[in-house]
């Protein structure tokens, strides 16, 4: 990893909210670095900023201080529309718990829905399209409604539109919160080998340590803070090690 490009650089960066004369300091000063074909989990007590960091490295939301570097270069406009929607369509994939697909389109035009918004050409869209559900493997379910699918299938869909337009970075807020153990593992091997495909840097906000083991380096977060990182080894200690550092976060001993 340790000569892997650099991505996207994350510096000083910080998020206060202020509600009804309440300030939260919600990331304080949080830097990071982020290379080329990793996959990176975030992992924290809750209201550690975790949600936080992910809407701003998307351009959701706004710091109050810092710098994100892409590839080496700072944006200004980061954060200001039409700029946010650019960088988003340029170089982010969304992944959430949720889902979040469109319920009256197919898995074929959810899945296309990214590269109509480009303006991509039909013929061009329809190869792409039936090149990505053969990954992901629902090339027998193009024509069904989310509704029709199961919990995994919907999340398959949902990262084959993250990744169809090949955005360098992915951003996956729990995208296993809501399946099963065995879909789980179905879900991290289908992004471990998108990665591993399209050499793209993936950050997966978790509470779950299963699933941190499937990272390159997990960050622990703790009062807007990183409070400690680990390196995944990539054998079974990595488990424990996880368990143990989220433990000595959750009792205070980080
Ligand atoms: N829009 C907002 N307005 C005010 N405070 C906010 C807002 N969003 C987040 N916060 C506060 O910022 C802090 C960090 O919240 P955040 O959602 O980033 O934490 P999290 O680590 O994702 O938590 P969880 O694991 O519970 O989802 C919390 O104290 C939260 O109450």
């Amino acid at each position: 990893m340790k000569e892997a490009k650099v991505v996207l650089s994350v510096q000083n960066i910080s998020k206060t909210y202020e509600m009804s004369g309440n300030r939260v300091a919600a990331l304080k000063t949080v830097s990071f670095d982020l290379y080329q074909g990793e996959m990176l989990a975030i992992m924290g007590t809750s209201g550690s900023g975790k949600s936080t960091l992910l809407n701003i490295l998307g351009a959701l939301d706004k710091p109050n201080d810092g710098v994100i570097s892409l590839n080496g270069t700072v944006s200004d406009n980061m954060f200001t529309e039409p700029h946010a929607t650019i960088y988003r369509g340029d170089n982010i994939g969304f992944v959430f718990q949720s889902y979040h697909l469109l319920k009256d389109l197919s898995v074929e035009d959810n899945i296309a829905l990214p590269l109509i918004l480009k303006g991509e050409e039909e013929e061009e869209i329809s190869n792409k399209v039936k090149g990505m559900m053969d990954i992901v493997g629902l090339s027998d379910w193009k024509n069904h409604r989310p509704v029709q699918l199961s919990g995994g299938q919907q999340q398959r869909v949902a990262i084959a539109r993250a990744i169809i337009t090949s955005p360098p970075i992915v951003l996956a807020d729990e995208p296993t919160g809501n399946l099963d153990y065995n879909t789980s593992t179905d879900i991290l091997g289908v992004l471990v080998n998108m990665k591993e495909k399209f050499a793209q840097s993936i950050i997966i906000v978790t509470h779950d340590p299963y699933v941190s083991t499937y990272a390159d380096r997990v960050l622990f977060f703790h009062d807007g803070e990183i409070v400690d990182t680990y390196t995944c080894k990539k054998d079974a200690s990595d488990m424990d090690n996880i368990l143990r550092i989220f433990k000595q976060i959750l009792d205070g001993a980080i």
